[in-house]
């Protein structure tokens, strides 16, 4: 995989591996440089997980098989006990073995108390909360890592603003990218991005960092992260894409098939790159792991539970008796709402997001929405350029008509 070159495989674990940890040992790429080398970036020394569902029981497991100290925050006393006695997390990531290396607390005070970096994942809707739960016991400095994805309703701000607005003087960021989290946890190769705010001119002397030093904690031969400073671009991405997902899954189900996931998932991400730029994200940022990598990955399978929830709504299933009536966490419902309240203030517009809303919300009919969002004014591709004067053909047009009509003066 190409890419900007940052020395993030360029590592040895700064601490040993203790001998009893010698099964869980390391799967860090080999490096050539010499161990605690100061003028290097390190992984952290120790990390914890808040949230101990799918997604952090896997980012756990994976920090955990990289040779770093991990503890695992949950709030249940059950999944907490079997992650400790059982090594597997049943409720959330059924039929996985976790490394016994990976310990867990329902303690947030013990389990934060010797962080030396923190990943928050949980739902977008409950970001807010814990960050401010969070806030109460983190040593002071201690980077964050943002992993939900979503917009928080009535604000419009991207999980990172929500999350620095309970932690002030920490330094926040994402990671984020396309990741189903049982693929994750059973060590099937997965690549995301890690966004801080740092400017590239740091490549150089990356140790300050929290951007490489995530990706490094977290690096293992089957787990692969980039970095980033854009982290708009990346949080729209993974935000947006849950609910185009929904729109494929709901076209699926009404019977259509791959003309019409490739549209949308085409169209999605001229969405994205819209809100993306509005907000001062960038659209290349879209074009990676957690824009079109994230959406191709959602749109195109039913393990996603957007396109899960998309499908069986699209087959004529109540919602309420959608996933046989488990409460499952579908970030695209809530955030079709958030997302085009935004878009909407933004004067943005998302043909596909409204479209979800409107069927989710107002209780529109799916083929007649999407039979309208076809329907549509025709437009040019990009959404961003304007017809009237960009298109090769109406520019010449335009231009013999204003020679014509000097010659008529
Ligand atoms: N599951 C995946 O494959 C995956 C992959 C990448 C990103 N994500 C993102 O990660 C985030 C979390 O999703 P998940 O899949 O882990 O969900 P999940 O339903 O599997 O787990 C959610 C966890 O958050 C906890 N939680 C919920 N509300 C809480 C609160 N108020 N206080 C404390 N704990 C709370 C739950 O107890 C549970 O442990 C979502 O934004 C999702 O989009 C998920
Ligand atoms: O199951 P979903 O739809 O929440 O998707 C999970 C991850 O976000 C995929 O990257």
């Amino acid at each position: 995989m190409g890419g900007r070159q940052v020395p993030v495989a360029e590592f040895t674990p700064a601490s040993p591996i203790t001998p009893s940890d010698a099964e869980e040992k390391s799967s860090r790429p080999e490096t050539s440089l010499p161990e605690n080398d100061e003028t290097h970036a390190h992984p952290f020394s120790s990390l914890t997980v808040v949230g101990a569902g799918s997604w952090g029981t896997a980012l756990a497991a994976t920090a955990a098989r990289a040779g770093t100290k991990t503890i695992l925050w949950g709030r249940s006393e059950e999944v907490v006990n079997e992650i400790n006695e059982a090594h597997t997390n049943s409720v959330f990531l059924p039929d996985c073995e976790l490394p016994r290396t990976l310990k867990a607390t329902s303690d947030l005070q013990a389990a934060l108390a010797d962080a030396d970096a923190v990943m928050i994942v949980v739902p977008s809707s409950a970001i807010r909360a814990v960050s401010e739960q969070v806030a109460a016991h983190i040593p002071e400095g201690v980077p964050i890592a943002v992993c939900a994805k979503g917009i928080e309703a009535d604000t419009g701000l991207l999980m990172t603003q929500v999350a620095e607005s309970e932690l002030a003087n920490h330094s926040v960021g994402v990671i984020s990218g396309p990741t189903f989290a049982r693929e994750t946890a059973i060590g099937h190769p997965t690549a995301v991005v890690s966004a801080f705010p740092f400017s590239y001119a740091d490549r150089l002397t990356p140790d300050e960092s929290p951007a490489v030093r995530f990706a490094m904690t977290l690096s293992t031969e089957a787990f692969r992260a980039y970095v980033s400073d854009d982290l708009v671009g990346v949080e729209i991405g993974g935000a947006v894409k849950n609910v185009v997902a929904i729109a494929c899954g709901m076209m699926q189900g009404v019977g259509f098939a791959e003309n019409t996931r490739a549209a949308l998932i085409t169209r999605g991400i001229d969405e994205m790159m819209v809100l993306a730029e509005k907000l001062g994200g960038r659209r290349e940022t879209v074009a990676g792991l957690s824009g079109v990598g994230d959406l191709t990955l959602t749109c195109s399978s039913p393990t996603s539970r957007n396109m899960s929830l998309g499908l069986q709504l699209g087959q004529g299933i109540e919602r309420k008796d959608c996933f046989e009536g488990r409460h499952i966490v579908v970030e695209g419902e809530a955030n079709a709402r958030s997302i085009t309240d935004l878009a909407r203030r933004l004067g943005v517009t998302m043909p596909i997001c409204e479209a979800v809303r409107r069927i989710l919300y107002e209780g529109a009919d799916i083929e007649q929405t999407f039979a309208a969002l076809w329907s549509r004014p025709i437009e040019a591709e990009p959404s961003a350029m304007d017809l009237s004067y960009s298109h090769p053909a109406s520019q010449e047009a335009q231009e013999a008509l204003a020679r014509a009509a000097e010659k008529m003066s």
